[in-house]
């Protein structure tokens, strides 16, 4: 704050003479100016420094970004000792000594999986590679579903089944015949159509386990990660035989090339090449089938649909009304029904409908009569369990929420 005059202490006694105050005054004056020449010095210097160290924050921050943007390669921390830590890259097998920053040693030893940049600077450690798989891969030995459980899809469900099931149960008639099974199975359609059911379906009939892995699972931002797994999920498939191997979402990482070149495309079209030669590995015949499914058929790269891969491409569409009636008595198979309902008349009613649609209805139909305190549903609860969830969904289709 400034000072008032009267807070001022005034350098001279009362009784000076005016001469004396003036010279008083004037000596103070040169004092204070002095003083401020060397306040705007320090100001100076103090604005130049934090331009310093602004510039430096942005220069860091750049180089932050490029670490995280530029690819990254995975390797797996030999040792620590006192120069950093030894890392051996994934791939090429090649040991290097890099440095590490305090903070990120506190959460490394030997064996971890670390990210690396092209200098070989750790900028991150992974998840465990038992972690990763246990999260993208699903596998189930014996699924708990059965062709009865499946509404509609009768022409669809034969082509799986013999292009799946029939090489596993009676390889030797290709052999009689002289011809290759079809090797890979494409299905494609709109979500919550039964693409799923009818993988695990063959699966549980000819006893093969089940292992399932989503697409876009497999788009690691980690160069050699998603052909890492694709190596990881045939060797669990050839561990498990007879097998089925589902790819669900293949779209994610069998998408036509895009024109851009950046680093995570790049990645993603090595994985395909990947999954590709794998497939390709597997002309002979073997007791692994493969299953795909997509709800994006037209964004397909042509490639994997040459012959010898996904040769057998499955349309799945929605069920038509005779599907969805089939579909309501599977789905309500264990249901408490009165009299009134009748399936003819809502697969009628609940045309466009996809077959996990139709689960939803079920479902909170079941609900409608809970919470009415009944213990049978009615056709009125499946009336409105339908509007509610057309309704409810800004969208009509209400399989991704009930599915
Ligand atoms: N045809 C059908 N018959 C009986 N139930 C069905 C049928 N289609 C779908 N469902 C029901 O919907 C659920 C979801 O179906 P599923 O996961 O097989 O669909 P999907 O086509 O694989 O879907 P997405 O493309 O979203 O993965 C099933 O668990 C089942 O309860």
């Amino acid at each position: 704050m400034t000072d008032t005059v009267d807070d001022v202490d005034l350098p001279y006694e009362d009784d000076a003479s005016k001469q004396e105050k003036i010279d008083a005054l004037q000596e103070r004056l040169d004092v204070l100016e002095e003083q401020n020449e060397e306040m705007r010095d320090e100001l100076l210097d103090a604005n130049a420094e934090n331009n310093k160290y602004q510039q430096k924050l942005e220069r860091l921050n750049h180089e932050n970004k490029k670490l995280k943007q530029s690819p990254l390669f995975v390797a797996t921390v030999q040792e620590l000792n006192d120069n950093g830590a030894i890392i051996k890259q994934h791939g090429n097998n090649q040991e290097a000594l890099t440095e590490v920053t305090d903070e990120l040693r506190e959460d490394l030893e030997p064996g971890a999986r670390v990210a690396v940049n092209n200098s070989l600077s750790v900028v991150q450690r992974l998840d465990d590679e038992a972690d990763v798989r246990a999260r993208v891969m699903q596998v189930e030995e014996s699924p708990d579903v059965g062709y009865e459980d499946i509404g509609g899809l009768h022409d669809q469900l034969q082509e799986v089944r013999e292009t799946v099931e029939l090489p596993m149960e009676n390889p030797d008639i290709f052999d009689t015949v002289g011809i290759d099974p079809p090797s890979g199975v494409l299905l494609h359609g709109p979500p919550g159509t039964g693409k799923t059911m009818m993988a695990k379906a063959v699966a549980a009939q000819t006893d093969a386990t089940f292992i399932k892995m989503a697409g876009s699972e497999l788009v690691h931002k980690f160069i050699g990660e998603g052909a890492k797994l694709v190596r990881d999920l045939f060797q669990v498939a050839r561990d498990h035989e007879p097998a089925v191997v589902f790819i669900d979402e293949i779209d994610a990482i069998a998408s036509k090339r895009t024109d851009s070149k950046t680093s995570g495309d790049a990645e993603v079209q090595r994985t395909m090449m990947q999954l590709l030669s794998e497939m390709d590995g597997f002309s002979e015949r073997g007791d692994i089938r493969i299953i795909a499914a997509t709800n994006r058929f037209d964004m397909l790269d042509r490639a994997i649909l040459r012959p010898g891969r996904f040769d057998r491409l499955i349309e799945v569409p929605h069920p038509d009304e005779d599907g969805r009636e089939k579909i309501f008595q599977i789905h309500t198979r264990g249901m408490n029904l009165a009299a009134d309902v009748d399936f003819t008349e809502l697969a009628e009613e609940t045309d466009g409908s996809s077959g996990a649609d139709v689960k939803a209805i079920c479902t909170e139909a079941g609900m409608f009569a809970i919470r009415d305190d009944r213990d049978e549903v009615t056709m009125a609860d499946f009336r409105n369990a339908y509007d509610k969830l057309t309704n409810d969904d800004e969208e009509p289709d209400v399989s991704r929420t009930f599915a």
